[in-house]
């Protein structure tokens, strides 16, 4: 068997986000979200599932840092509920919200785990959407604030820090496809908002800079690679449309403080204008100490000119794996991605912040959760990741999605993702046989193929 030793600092982690585990959804002071409200909104999520209970992480946390150290974890990469420590969003400070977080990141830090903090994982406070939310220019101004307070609360004990996580997936299925919260259906509402989360970005960086604070920033994008059906011209088209539209429309900005001059002449044709200042890009365009990357699927696109405003239809390739989102597992991707981003925009550092794949989890009669699926698809994944780093791509770190099963946003608890079993019925923790299996590739920092 080949060894594929990891550095000597690769750090080996595991991710969870606020909404999807905590629970406690109106207790000690917090404020309703936007995911609150969508989700306590008939129709919207499967089987009418809410975030008011998920994990009960926000009582269990003790219990949940044990099982962490119990796996060896390097790093736990969590997000912040804003309205939990904001419940207006701005102004007056909940107390009790941010001495959760504090206990939380003391409880990590005594366990020797490194916090890596997600400020914003989808769930803004529901008082400033009343305000327009994302599509209003001032909630980068509110979540500069809400940045600040956190970083002075925190800054000086928490390594790692992501501004946002998947800002295509909050502008698009949030406010033009209608299919998260807020639950916008509007392209040119979408575009907006993207631009507003970006300029936040920007600006909560250049916070963070001028607070000197030790530690390093990046942000989070969900990349994913992009081939063409055919070696045809126009499936090539598609293809390079498509990578703008999901891949592009944020990488350029943020490494070269341009939007995709292309895709930005459709939308201006098809969607309408949104609103850009002066300086805008300069601030987008700072300097990030790493990106994040949530890598899962490949897309294989092909030109159908009645599919969408972009004539690009998605095709799912025959005799292929798929997990239980309908997502074709193709590590390969995971190399190809990390080789293109060191080429065409090389980030000082890059960290793989999600990975993971839902698979029909059960307790089998042993009381054991035996998903080898998933081992296969950490393995071929961490395997890929590997070529990239002997190729040169400075890749840092490692976050299995996720942590523990949780709230999958409008899929409800129907779909597992967790190292960590729950049984929802009484909170119960299983360590499933690839929560065993990340331990040991912790412990000996190398997997064979
Ligand atoms: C194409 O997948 C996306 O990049 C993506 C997948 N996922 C995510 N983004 C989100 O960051 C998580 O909150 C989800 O729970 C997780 C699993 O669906």
């Amino acid at each position: 068997m080949h060894r594929r030793y990891f550095p000597e600092d690769f750090i080996w982690g595991a991710a969870t986000a606020s909404y999807q585990i905590e629970g406690a959804y109106n207790e000690d002071g917090k404020g309703e979200s936007i995911w609150d409200r969508f989700s306590h909104t008939p129709g919207k999520i499967l089987n009418g599932d809410t975030g008011d209970v998920a994990c009960d992480h926000y009582h269990r946390f003790r219990e949940d840092v044990k099982l962490m150290k119990e796996l060896g974890l390097d790093s736990y990469r969590f997000s912040i509920s804003w309205p939990r420590v904001l419940p207006e969003g701005k102004g007056q400070v909940n107390e009790k919200g941010l001495d959760f977080y504090k206990q939380l990141v003391d409880q990590l830090l005594k366990a020797g785990i490194d916090p890596a903090i997600t400020l914003y994982h989808w769930d803004l406070p529901q008082a400033l959407q009343e305000k327009g939310g994302w599509a209003n220019r001032d909630t980068a101004k509110y979540f500069v604030e809400y940045a600040n307070l956190i970083f002075k609360e925190l800054g000086d004990v928490v390594p790692l820090w992501i501004t946002h996580n998947e800002p295509w997936v909050v502008s698009f299925p949030g406010h033009a496809f209608g299919e998260h919260a807020p639950g916008i259906k509007n392209y040119q509402t979408a575009l907006q908002v993207a631009h507003n989360l970006l300029l936040s970005h920007g600006m909560a960086v250049q916070s963070f800079r001028q607070l000197g604070l030790p530690g390093k920033i990046g942000i989070t994008l969900n990349l994913t690679p992009v081939y063409p059906f055919s070696d045809n011209e126009a499936d090539q088209k598609a293809c390079d449309l498509q990578d703008a539209f999901i891949n592009r429309w944020f990488l350029d900005p943020i490494f070269e403080g341009s939007y995709p001059e292309e895709l930005h002449q459709i939308y201006r044709k098809k969607v309408g204008e949104f609103i850009i200042k002066n300086d805008d890009l300069e601030i987008i365009n700072q300097k990030i100490d790493f990106l994040g990357i949530n890598y899962y699927l490949r897309l294989v696109v092909k030109h159908n000119p009645d599919y969408n405003i972009f004539g690009v239809e998605t095709v799912k390739p025959e005799g292929r794996e798929y997990t239980e989102m309908g997502w074709e597992v193709y590590p390969e991707g995971l190399y190809d991605l990390l080789i293109r981003l060191h080429k065409d925009y090389a980030p000082e550092a890059l960290y793989i912040t999600e990975n993971g794949a839902a698979y029909q989890d059960q307790i089998d009669a042993d009381g054991r959760v035996h998903d080898q699926k998933r081992i296969a698809y950490l393995k071929a994944h961490l395997k890929n990741a590997h070529r990239a780093i002997e190729a040169g791509v400075p890749v840092k770190g490692y976050y299995i999605w996720s942590l523990m099963d949780n709230f999958e946003w409008a899929f409800g608890y129907s779909k597992r993702f967790g190292l960590i079993y729950i049984n929802y019925d009484n909170q119960q923790r299983i360590l499933k046989d690839s929560a065993y299996w990340y331990r040991t590739i912790i412990a000996k920092n190398y997997i064979e193929d």
